[in-house]
């Protein structure tokens, strides 16, 4: 069976001052997830936000809030985030080539969806492992622009490694990250991703509602289809 649509805007583009509300409103225009993007300069040189702000948020939504960890040590934020009530933990291959395996562990223990996420420059082998492992990773997060900011533009040649995951693995939940909205939706639903993480073209558009049901409408088509 084809792995749910989860449209996921990304709070990185919300107005920070008022996180609470702008939760509730994606939540309200059908958002399915809360994309949470943690940055504390290191791994990329950006600022944003860490467990206490997850702690917080989750006093106001039982929204999924899915965590992407731009760190270089994702290890050291499993059990803050557990505690502070994030739903799905994803860190990058890039900094978990010896740890993984204690690392996806730790997360599911923390009561946490492990995922994994990978550069636009790193080959959609290395992440092969971690699917399959005894415990597996349970999401596979497609960078597809340089991880560090929003509003970047999406590089469409990173859908050769969505096709490939998604041939390798049906069922699999495959996120797309970076320039997603109405006009490259259909490239990165036809290439097999479910999970759609957008921030600047949600957050941007004078109906961030209609933007959610469009993406989701693509991913929706695009299963029917195959
Ligand atoms: O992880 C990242 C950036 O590193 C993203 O989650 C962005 O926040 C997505 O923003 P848009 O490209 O959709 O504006
Ligand atoms: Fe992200």
């Amino acid at each position: 069976m084809a792995a749910a649509a989860k449209i996921a805007p990304s709070m990185l583009s919300s107005d920070f001052a008022n996180l609470a509300s702008e939760a509730e409103r994606m939540v309200r225009l059908g958002a399915d997830w809360l994309h949470m993007d943690v940055m504390v300069r290191h791994f990329v040189p950006n600022l944003t936000i860490g467990a206490p702000v997850i702690e917080s948020l989750r006093k106001h939504t039982k929204a999924y809030l899915d965590c992407h960890l731009m760190v270089t040590n994702p290890s050291d934020y499993v059990e803050a985030f557990g505690k502070a009530g994030a739903s799905g933990f994803t860190f990058h291959i890039e900094v978990a080539r010896d740890n993984w395996k204690e690392l996806t562990q730790s997360i599911k223990a923390k009561g946490m969806r492990p995922g994994v996420s990978l550069k636009p420059g790193t080959p959609v082998e290395d992440v092969f492992p971690l699917v399959e492992a005894e415990t597996p990773v349970e999401l596979v997060l497609v960078m597809t622009v340089e991880p560090g900011f929003g509003g970047q533009k999406f590089m469409p040649e990173m859908m050769d490694k969505v096709r490939t995951l998604r041939k390798k693995y049906p069922s699999l939940d495959i996120e797309v990250d970076g320039g997603l909205g109405p006009s490259t939706i259909d490239a990165a639903a036809s290439a097999g991703a479910n999970c759609i993480v957008a921030g600047s073209s949600v957050f941007g558009a004078p109906d961030p509602g209609e933007v959610i049901s469009a993406l989701r409408k693509s991913v929706e088509a695009s299963q029917i289809k195959s």
